[in-house]
């Protein structure tokens, strides 16, 4: 039934968008825009189902939710969904307009948000405001690489602008932001990708940083010129002031000499094709802003990865990713909250957006048919606080700027109220590693003697 504007009886559709306004402050007015679609009109509206990885018509499953929910229930799933830190939900943060007007015109989604910490008596307040970038390619994967590579230099530029007008301190963009994710294809022209450390994307980053005064993680396909041209995939930490503070590759051996092999071998993640198991450690980088490290991607799947970047002593784990819905998404927001609330330090999570179709088709040896593309990577990047709250997620589809202030103080808090570093037995840990890692090593298996009779 069509809606009319002077209908006495408000219909479902009117219904549904005062619960959107009344629910507005969740949002923000300037990221509505892309969300008017109402629950029951969806699916008699065939256009908005296949809308390039939309849940039921909208960006997220908070938007959704908030969409579809009165104000009360809402709130009650929204604590029982991201949790509560120091009490309270976690707040949406006003940003400056210049960072607004650059998300409104260039269309990328923008949300803020803030962690606090209890008051201290000895301590102030040690808060650092953290961004995270979301992007889709910017050119087909046919265009010539170069244009391709330029374009998504481009394209990020008024998104970091963004990050630069609302006073982000860190910033982390996704795993290998500078090309397509053509890890999928076996194709060896894709190398041609990779770049030296200090190549082009990283002397553009670092001349943003320079003029931000912003640490930048940058996640690119590096070639390691010295060591026989060498490819790996790694993240170069640029210090706030243009310069090169280290780098980590993904993802690392532990110690007692046994390789967990971190580059996935899953899906159509054929990543082994093209590099090697990082050879740097689980480092940490204190910076100007905190202490930070970068868990890439396929690394997130593995506890004891976190941990040890946890025992280095990190504040802040990144974990730039590129992952698609079908394998990964229902994991998705568990383990970088698990990870946080097991370590006692923030964890920020990035995904790319959209489908990149690359030109020559190949199979996932899964007796399948044969496919171009990896499927939707989803976004949904967000932040995890040690307490166990989290952020709502940014679009599953649109490029993407989420910001958060976070008072890092609330890693100690965390330490000390539930004491996890203290009670965990680590000496039983290495000495149980130490014998797993033996060729003879034995399972600790009691078996029920009745069990064989
Ligand atoms: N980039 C990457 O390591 N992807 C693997 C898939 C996943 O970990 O979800």
């Amino acid at each position: 039934m069509p809606v009319h504007e002077s209908s006495p009886v408000p219909t479902h559709r009117e219904k549904r968008r005062k619960k959107m306004e009344r629910n507005d402050d969740e949002i923000g007015t300037e990221n509505r825009k892309a969300e008017t679609p109402i629950v029951e009109d969806i699916e008699q509206d065939s256009s908005l189902t296949p809308n390039g990885g939309s849940i039921a018509g909208f960006e997220s499953l908070h938007r959704l939710l908030c969409a579809s929910l009165s104000p009360q229930v809402f709130q009650e799933v929204k604590r029982l969904l991201l949790g509560l830190n120091c009490g309270r939900a976690v707040e949406p943060i006003n940003l400056p307009d210049p960072a607004k007007a650059l998300s409104a015109k260039h269309d990328f989604d923008l949300q803020a948000f803030c962690f606090h910490a209890d008051k201290e008596v000895l301590r102030g307040p040690q808060t650092v405001r953290v961004g995270l970038i979301q992007n889709s390619i910017a050119l087909p994967t046919t265009a010539p690489f170069l244009d391709q590579k330029r374009a998504i230099f481009e394209k990020l530029r008024p998104i970091i602008d963004a990050a630069g007008a609302a006073g982000v301190n860190i910033l982390c963009l996704q795993e290998a932001w500078t090309m397509p994710f053509a890890f999928c294809t076996r194709e060896k022209r894709w190398c041609e990708f990779a770049e030296p450390v200090d190549g082009e994307s990283t002397q553009f980053i670092q001349d943003l940083a320079r003029k931000y005064n912003m640490v930048i993680i940058s996640s690119i396909l590096e070639r390691d010129v010295k060591h026989g041209e060498t490819l790996w995939n790694t993240a170069v930490i640029i210090g706030n002031r243009g310069n090169i503070i280290g780098k980590h590759r993904k993802v690392d051996t532990i110690p007692y000499g046994f390789i967990f092999n971190h580059i996935p071998r899953v899906g159509d993640f054929n990543e082994s094709t093209y590099y090697m198991e990082g050879n740097t450690g689980h480092p940490v980088f204190e910076t100007a802003y905190g202490k930070i490290a970068v868990n890439i991607c396929y690394g997130r799947h593995h506890p004891l990865n976190w941990l040890a970047f946890g025992l280095n002593g990190a504040e802040i784990v990144f974990n730039p990713s590129a992952t698609v819905g079908e394998l990964s998404e229902p994991m998705w927001p568990i383990e970088a909250r698990n990870a946080a609330i097991a370590n006692s330090y923030f964890v920020a999570s990035i995904n790319r957006v959209g489908t990149e179709i690359f030109p020559n088709p190949f199979t996932s040896g899964d007796g399948k048919p044969q496919h171009a593309d990896f499927g939707h990577f989803y976004g949904s990047s967000h932040f995890s606080a040690p307490d166990s709250s989290c952020t709502p997620s940014l679009s599953r589809y649109r490029d993407g700027l989420i910001i958060s202030d976070m008072d890092l103080n609330l890693c100690r808090q965390l330490k000390d109220k539930w004491g996890f570093r203290m009670t965990a037995r680590y000496e039983l840990y290495a000495d149980m590693l130490s014998r797993y890692v033996q060729p003879d090593f034995e399972p600790q298996v009691i078996a029920d003697p009745l069990l064989h009779k």
